[in-house]
């Protein structure tokens, strides 16, 4: 069933309800909306996805794509490109899979996240100043057989990322086009309401 997309949300495809919450609450308002990315390697093959832990800024301590702002004269796809380079060292054939549209009451701005993937990269993944890369098992169990002398690696650790990831990473993972938005708590932490959608269920 098509569902009513929440303010902010602009997509042309229809989008069938995945995960909802905070239904007794309005979403709260905004007045700007500044356009942003996030970039994720997906290892297909191999069953493991390229997250950063964020050493600085908003979101420091959380586990997460790569990217950040959208500047002005840029198109996303080259953002997200620049801020993979930047936070990464690497190139990828990023698309555009997602929209995460984002909120904390107080702040003027609401974030509208370019959610780009890629299943392959080149170069060498580099530890920046803002971001410390690590792969992660996209299974949801540990790994029973590894490389010789390879380190297990940790399923997705969605208690250190930002509380709406794990409504729409299952959408990510499966290579589905999605959207969604996330209302915070004035914590910028506490997700107070949430809605995702995929082009498929
Ligand atoms: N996976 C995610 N889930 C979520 O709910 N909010 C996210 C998110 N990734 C980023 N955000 C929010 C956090 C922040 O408010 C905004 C932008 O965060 P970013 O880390 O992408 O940008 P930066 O502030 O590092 O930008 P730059 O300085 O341009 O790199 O979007």
């Amino acid at each position: 069933m098509a569902s009513e997309l929440p303010p902010g949300i602009t997509h042309l495809q229809p989008l069938v309800e995945y995960s909802a919450g905070g239904s007794e609450r309005e979403w709260t308002p905004f007045t700007k909306i500044k356009q942003y990315t996030n970039a994720f390697i997906i290892d297909k093959q191999e069953g493991k996805i390229l997250l950063g832990y964020k050493k600085r800024g908003i979101g420091a301590g959380y586990f997460n794509g790569f990217g950040g702002k959208v500047e002005p004269g840029e198109t996303p796809a080259e953002a997200a490109s620049r801020e993979l380079q930047e936070e990464a060292g690497i190139d990828a054939p990023l698309r555009e899979c997602g929209t995460l549209f984002f909120h904390v009451p107080g702040l003027e701005n609401a974030f509208d996240i370019h959610i780009f993937v890629a299943d392959e990269y080149s170069g060498m993944i580099t530890e920046t100043e803002e971001m410390r890369p690590q792969w992660f098992s996209t299974s949801a169990m540990p790994p029973t057989t590894q490389a010789p002398g390879e380190p297990a690696l940790l399923p997705i650790q969605y208690d250190h990322m930002w509380a709406d990831d794990i409504h729409w990473f299952p959408l990510l993972l499966a290579n589905k086009k999605f959207a969604g938005r996330a209302d915070f708590a004035d914590d910028g932490k506490t997700l107070m309401k949430w809605w995702f959608g995929s082009e498929d269920s």
